[in-house]
């Protein structure tokens, strides 16, 4: 018989200023803490962080995070915590800071800490990081045996940083119910480690109602710099919904052609995680049997909250099939979360890739008409 699991973080946290009781919560984990944030975050939000701390009498070991979630650098800052003998490491920032500190905390079997800076990516929650070589190459999934023991999301902050950070983390979320609802239809497993529970589909159902519903006025309250109850939805839905949602939900097409990408050199590079889902998304949409309005609901979505659909919008304008065909050979290696929804192979891919770029294209001309 199939397993039901369902896993979640033991706390979490989110609303305008909640940064400032962050203390509270850290204490009772624990009064040696590493604190990893990258240069930008320590001046947004980490000094900030440890000021609070420190009034709640935690010690402190700040480290500044050098931007890619790698093998080297996640030892480099364990030895630190080792050294340190730090029972609480605290990640401060964007996802790959986050991963970071989750494999930190897993090699000091420590508490873990997570205050995202940015509502970029489903990161925040799950038990596990998502590993990169130090050139940016997607490498493997990490996974821990716990989540996250606190989640503190300052809506404040979120509402502070750049709006194409949040339009990043609606297009992660977006993704959340098309791959879930593929391994539940196909029976595959969730990255939890088994078939989903109604729980787990029910949030990452309400994650996409939420999102259609909420995703513009959220962009456009942070493009004022403003905190609505809009962008306190969106927040909630990008972190919490999605965040369960996919990891015992399930990631399928979208996830597997994103890390398929991250293959490919030049300036796609440059693209957020987010923005790569996107197209992922909506390659897994041409692969499944959906009616042109619900692929246009989509792409009418992206297109308005400024995310890529095309190839060209990735990057990859004049991309050859022999480069498509790497991608799509890196998205259905043996390990690859496809396998959960989809009977299929690399050439099946390459076709669909050409066929998302150019529904959108088609879709592009019809809506400047
Ligand atoms: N573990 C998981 O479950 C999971 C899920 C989704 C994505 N991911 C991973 O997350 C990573 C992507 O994360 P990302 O998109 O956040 O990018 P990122 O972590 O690479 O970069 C975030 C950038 O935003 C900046 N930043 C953060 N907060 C800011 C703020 N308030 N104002 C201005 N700048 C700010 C940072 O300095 C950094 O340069 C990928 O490696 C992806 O694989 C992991
Ligand atoms: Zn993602």
């Amino acid at each position: 018989m199939s397993i039901r699991i369902f896993i979640s973080p033991a706390k979490y946290v989110q609303g305008k200023n909640a940064i400032k009781d962050i203390g509270e919560y850290v204490k009772v984990l624990g009064e040696q803490a590493v604190v990893i944030a990258d240069e930008t975050v320590w001046e947004i939000a980490g000094n900030d962080v440890v000021e609070q701390l420190k009034q709640e009498n935690i010690k402190t070991e700040e480290v500044l995070f050098n931007g890619e979630a790698s093998k080297t650098e996640i030892q480099r800052i364990a030895e630190i915590a080792k050294k340190e003998n730090a029972s609480v490491v605290i990640g401060v920032g964007g996802g790959k800071t986050l991963d970071t500190a989750k494999a930190v905390s897993d090699e000091v079997q420590g508490y873990t800490v997570i205050v995202p800076t940015t509502a970029s990516t489903d990161a925040p929650t799950s038990a596990l990081s998502v590993v990169y070589s130090d050139e940016g190459t997607f490498e493997n999934y990490r996974f821990y045996n716990k989540n996250p023991d606190l989640v503190v999301v300052d809506t404040k902050i979120i509402a502070g940083a750049p709006q194409r950070f949040l339009a990043s983390g609606i297009a992660d979320a977006l993704a959340t119910w098309v791959e879930a609802r593929s391994v539940i239809n196909a029976g595959g497993k969730a990255m939890a480690g088994g078939i989903t529970t109604i729980a787990g589909q029910a949030i990452a159902e309400k994650c996409e109602e939420t999102l259609f519903q909420y995703a513009h006025l959220a962009y456009e309250s942070n493009k004022a710099k403003s905190v609505t109850p809009a962008l306190e939805a969106v927040v909630e839905a990008n972190t919490l919904l999605s965040g369960l949602g996919f990891e015992s939900g399930g990631l399928a097409a979208a996830h597997a052609i994103h890390n398929g990408f991250t293959a490919l050199k030049g300036e796609i590079h440059h693209l957020t995680h987010g923005e790569k889902v996107a197209f992922g998304t909506l390659v897994q949409l041409a692969l499944e049997n959906h009616s042109i309005d619900e692929i246009e609901r989509y792409l009418e979505l992206y297109i308005s909250l400024d995310l890529p659909v095309t190839l060209e919008d990735i990057k990859l304008k004049d991309v050859s099939r022999e480069d498509i065909l790497k991608v799509a050979e890196a998205a259905t290696i043996e390990t690859e979360t496809i396998h959960e929804a989809f009977d299929i192979t690399a050439e099946e891919v390459v076709d669909a890739v050409f066929a998302a770029d150019q529904y959108a294209k088609a879709y592009k001309e019809k809506r400047n008409k």
